[in-house]
C-alpha cells in the first residue's frame, strides 16, 4: 500500500515557517536555501539558458529571486533583475539579499512596463503573501511575464495565486518550485494549470513537526489502497446490485455508459431504469445488463447502490424517478440532472449520498457562480459537503473529493481529453459499483474518482483529442484489478 502525499494550506505553511525560524534556521538562511534550491532546479530543467531574467517583488518572494540572481551571476550567467516594488522593499531579509546581489556586481533595473529578452524568466514577484487580486501595477508585470517568449520558472507559487486559488491575473509557468511544504492550492483548478511541473524543496528544516495535512494527493499508484483482489469463493450476489436510473428520451447513451462502467468496475448485477424505447439498443450492446419496464418504476428494495442522473433530464419523468429514489435509505450517486434538480428543490439526501458536480453544477448547488466555485475549489467542495451532508466529487482539473470531517483528496490524475460528453456518466457508474461492493461513500468516491481518472490517462495514451468515454471501459476493468 502506498501512502497518499500530504498537502498543506498556505496558513499551515506560514505556521511551519514560523516554527522553523524559531527552532531551526533564521529567515535569511531559509531564503538563501530557497534561492539555492531554485537555482539547482533551473540548472536541471534549463541547463543551457545563458541569459536569465529575474522579476523580483517587494517581499520574501522577491528575496528568493535576489538569492537566485546572485547565484546565477556568480556562475557566469548574464543576469538581469527587474524589480517591481512600487512601495519599496520593506522585508529585511529580502533587502539584505538584494544588497548581496548588488555588491556582487549584479544589475537591478526598475520595472518599466516591458521586460528585456532572456532565455529563462524567473518569477519572484509575488509569493504566499498575496491575499487578494493583484493590484493593477502587479497585474501588468504578470501579463508581461506571460507575454515573454522564454519559459518561466515560478518561485514558491506562480505570482497571482493566493491561499484559495487564482483571484485575477496569474503567471503561467512551465515549472514551479515550492518551498518547505507542498501546497494544496496548486493541485487543483487554474492554479494547477499555472504551476506547470511542480517540485518542492524542503529547505533542510529538521526538528520541526510538520502540521496535519489539509489535503491528500492521490495518483494511480494509490488505487491498491482501496481495491483489493476478490475472495476466490465470492459470488455475484456479494458484488453488489447496482441500479442505474436515467436516459430520458434522446439520452440513452448516458445511462448505457453509466451502467456499462458499473459492470466493468465489478458490480455483480446491473439493472437499468430508462425509457422502454431504449431497451433494445441497450441490451444489444451489453446483454449482461438488465432493463426494467418503465411501468414498474424503480424498485428501491432491490439495489445495494443507485446511480441516478445521467441523461435523466429535468422534466417530470426525471423528477419523479429522483423523488422516488430520495425517499429510500439507500447508497446513491447523484450526477448531472439529478444534481441540478437537487439544487433547484433543495432536497434532503439519503445519508449515504455522493454528489458528483462539475463546477457549473457546483455553482447551482451553492447558489453562486462557476467563477466563484473555481476561485476556491477546496472551499466550495467543503461548503457543498456541509450544506447537503453528502460526499462531494468536484470535477475539473485536480478533482477534489470532500466530506464533512474528512481530509479532502485531490487527484493527480486525469487529462484534458476527458472533457467530453459521457465521462461524468462513467464516473457515476464506477462510484455506484464500488458502493455496491460494500465501500463506504467517501472511500467509494475517492477510489472511484481515482480509478476513473487513471483509466482516462491510460486511454489517452493514444491521444487526448478524440478520447471517448467508452474508451475507458477496458482500462477500468484492468485498473480495477491492481496486482
Ligand atoms: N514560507 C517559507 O517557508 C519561506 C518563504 N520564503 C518566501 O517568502 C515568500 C513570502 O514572503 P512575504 O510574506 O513577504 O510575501 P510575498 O509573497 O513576497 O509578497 C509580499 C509583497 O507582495 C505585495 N503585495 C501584496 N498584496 C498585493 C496585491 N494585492 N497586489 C500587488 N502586490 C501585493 C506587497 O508589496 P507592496 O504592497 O509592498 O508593494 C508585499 O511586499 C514566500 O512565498 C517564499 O517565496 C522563503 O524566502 C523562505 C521560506
Ligand atoms: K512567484
Amino acid at each position: 500500500m502506498r501512502d497518499l502525499s500530504p498537502l498543506f494550506a498556505t496558513d499551515s505553511v506560514r505556521r511551519f515557517e514560523a516554527d522553523a525560524i524559531a527552532v531551526a534556521a533564521d529567515e535569511a538562511v531559509l531564503m538563501e536555501r530557497a534561492g539555492q534550491a531554485a537555482w539547482r532546479r533551473a540548472l536541471e530543467l534549463w541547463p543551457s539558458a545563458a541569459r536569465l531574467l529575474v522579476v523580483c517583488g517587494a517581499g520574501g518572494n522577491g528575496g528568493d529571486g535576489f538569492v537566485f540572481a546572485r547565484l546565477a551571476h556568480e556562475s557566469g550567467r548574464q543576469v538581469t533583475v527587474v524589480e517591481h516594488a512600487p512601495r519599496g522593499i520593506h522585508h529585511a531579509a529580502a533587502a539584505a539579499a538584494r544588497s548581496r546581489f548588488v555588491d556582487a556586481g549584479g544589475n537591478v533595473e526598475p520595472w518599466r512596463d516591458a521586460l528585456p529578452d532572456a532565455d529563462l524568466v524567473v518569477d519572484a514577484l509575488l509569493g504566499i503573501g498575496l491575499t487578494a487580486e493583484p493590484r493593477n501595477d502587479a497585474a501588468a508585470a504578470i501579463s508581461a511575464i506571460n507575454a515573454h517568449a522564454a519559459p518561466v520558472l515560478a518561485l514558491d507559487v506562480p505570482s497571482g495565486v493566493d491561499a484559495r486559488g487564482v483571484p485575477g491575473e496569474a503567471v503561467r509557468a512551465q515549472a514551479t518550485i515550492e518551498f518547505l511544504l507542498p501546497k494544496a492550492v496548486l493541485r487543483t483548478g487554474r492554479a494547477l494549470e499555472c504551476a506547470g511541473r511542480l517540485s518542492c524543496a524542503a529547505l533542510e528544516v529538521t526538528g520541526v513537526t510538520p502540521p496535519a495535512p489539509n489535503a491528500l494527493l492521490a495518483d494511480a499508484s494509490g488505487l491498491s489502497r482501496w481495491l483489493r483482489p476478490r475472495r476466490s469463493d465470492t459470488h455475484k450476489g456479494e458484488q453488489g446490485r447496482v441500479a442505474c436510473v436515467g436516459g430520458d428520451t434522446g439520452s440513452a447513451g448516458a445511462i448505457l455508459l453509466c451502467a456499462e462502467a458499473a459492470a466493468r468496475t465489478g458490480a455483480g448485477l446491473v439493472r437499468v431504469h430508462t425509457r422502454d424505447a431504449h431497451h433494445a439498443a441497450l441490451l444489444a450492446r451489453r446483454p449482461e445488463l438488465m432493463a426494467t419496464p418503465e411501468c414498474e418504476g424503480v424498485d428501491v428494495d432491490w439495489p445495494d447502490a443507485i446511480a441516478i442522473g445521467p441523461g435523466l433530464g429535468q422534466g417530470n419523468w426525471g423528477f419523479a424517478h429522483l423523488h422516488r429514489v430520495l425517499q429510500a435509505d439507500i447508497a446513491c450517486v447523484l450526477d448531472a440532472d439529478a444534481v441540478t434538480i437537487v439544487a433547484r428543490h433543495g432536497f434532503t439526501l439519503p445519508t449515504r449520498s455522493v454528489l458528483t458536480p462539475h463546477p457549473g453544477e457546483a455553482a447551482r448547488l451553492l447558489g453562486t457562480t462557476t467563477n466563484d466555485v473555481q476561485r476556491d475549489r477546496f472551499g466550495s467542495a467543503a461548503a457543498i459537503a456541509d450544506r447537503y451532508r453528502a460526499v462531494v466529487v468536484l470535477k475539473g482539473a485536480g478533482t477534489i473529493v470532500a466530506a464533512a470531517g474528512r481530509v479532502p483528496l485531490v487527484l493527480d490524475a486525469g487529462n484534458p481529453g476527458m472533457a467530453t460528453g459521457g465521462m461524468g456518466d462513467v464516473l457515476a457508474g464506477v462510484i455506484a459499483a464500488l458502493m455496491g461492493q460494500g465501500m463506504a461513500p467517501f472511500d467509494a468516491a475517492c477510489a472511484g474518482a481515482l480509478l476513473h481518472s487513471a483509466a482516462g490517462d491510460a486511454a489517452a495514451a493514444d491521444g487526448e483529442r478524440g478520447l471517448l468515454a467508452a474508451d475507458l471501459m477496458p482500462q477500468l476493468r484492468r485498473l480495477a484489478n491492481p496486482a
